[in-house]
């Protein structure tokens, strides 16, 4: 488990001071993958890079698995960031070795012997799907081989903690679908708890179990992500996930509408249409579909679906009532 508790980080340059992380609490648990999302300049790969101390917080504590980090020596430090890997955007190869030089020097760091070190080379690049990359250098890579190498890399040493920062976000969209299924593969198989930083709701909704949404240095809204997606109540994540599943109708349209827009939205398993469709019969309302689409996310659906209902007020009040007591949530628009 992670515990960032309180976390701050300022920086100081000349004389001017600029607010990186601004007092940040969040859990993390084992096992987990977890998002953390933000525009530029939000503070998501300052707050990431508090976790190993790549920054030092200016304030508050990092706790792995009950061990506060900041408390640690410079050697018990570099023995406890063994067991958190971390990949990069731009995924930090060294240009002039081999791939498999590459993954054997994060070995190296950690004191694996020498006739240890290749068959773990081996199984690594086999876990990532480049057993035949081994003896080519990064530069005849694309730029998902990379990734894929970037991740050997920090699974090398075993680590319990995977810190992915921007890990997706110079690869086109096949080339992500398939670095992030690798990554929950990791994930599934080994048990890595993840963490992840990126500015596409996309890859969240793809992934992670939780989510935590950055604005001003600062954690506006945390949650899994089923539950953020089905109900955003903070604007900045409203519109981060407007840009993964769109349900706004123009406003000119919804004017010459003369019923009662409603939306509604259908968690997990509730059976969706048959709810609707139970109702129409039941009431003295028309309903006419305006909009409707369902996502999965975690493999559950989620449906949204957008309506005008006609007919007389109370009609339409019973009918709402009737909808949420089989467990939908309506709402008015
Ligand atoms: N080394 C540094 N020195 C001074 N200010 C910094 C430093 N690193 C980050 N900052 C500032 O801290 C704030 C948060 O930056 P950070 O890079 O953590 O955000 P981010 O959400 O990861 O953005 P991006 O996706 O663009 O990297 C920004 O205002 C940034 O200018």
């Amino acid at each position: 488990m992670i515990e960032i508790n309180n976390v701050s980080k300022v920086y100081r340059a000349k004389k001017k001071e600029v607010i990186g992380v601004d007092n940040v609490n969040l859990t993390i648990n084992d096992g987990e993958i977890f998002g953390i999302v933000g525009y530029s300049g939000a503070g998501k790969s300052s707050l990431l890079r508090c976790i190993n101390l790549l920054e030092q917080p200016t304030d508050g504590e990092i706790l792995v698995d009950g061990q506060n980090l900041m408390t640690l020596s410079g050697k018990e430090l570099r023995q406890a960031r063994l067991k958190i890997g971390m990949i990069f955007q731009h995924f930090h190869l060294i240009d002039q070795k081999t791939v498999g030089e590459n993954i054997e020097f994060s070995l190296k760091a950690a004191n694996v012997a020498k006739d240890k070190r290749e068959a773990r080379i081996k199984e690594l690049l086999t876990m990532v799907g480049l057993s035949d990359k081994k003896d080519v250098f990064p530069g005849q890579l694309s730029g998902g081989q990379k990734q894929r190498v970037g991740i050997a890399r920090a699974l090398a040493n075993e680590p319990t903690i995977l810190l992915c920062d921007e890990a997706t976000s110079a690869l086109d969209p096949t080339t992500t679908t398939a670095i992030l299924k690798l990554l929950k593969k990791i994930n599934r198989e080994l048990g890595i708890t993840i963490v992840l930083i990126t500015h596409e709701m996309e890859v969240v909704k793809e992934i992670c179990d939780r989510m935590a949404i950055m604005q001003n240095g600062r954690v506006v809204e945390h949650g899994s992500v089923y539950d953020i997606f089905a109900n955003p109540t903070n604007p900045l994540t409203q519109e981060f996930i407007g840009s993964v599943v769109s349900f706004d109708i123009p406003s000119e349209i919804m004017h010459t509408f003369n019923g009662t827009i409603v939306k509604v939205l259908f968690k997990g398993d509730t059976a969706g249409q048959g709810i609707i469709s139970d109702m129409l019969q039941q009431f003295e309302v028309r309903g006419n579909f305006l909009h409707g689409t369902i996502e999965y996310i975690q493999e559950r659906p989620l449906g949204i679906f957008i309506m005008e209902l006609i007919g007389d007020g109370q009609d339409i009040n019973r009918a709402i009532t009737y909808m949420e007591s089989r467990g939908v949530t309506v709402e008015v628009q």
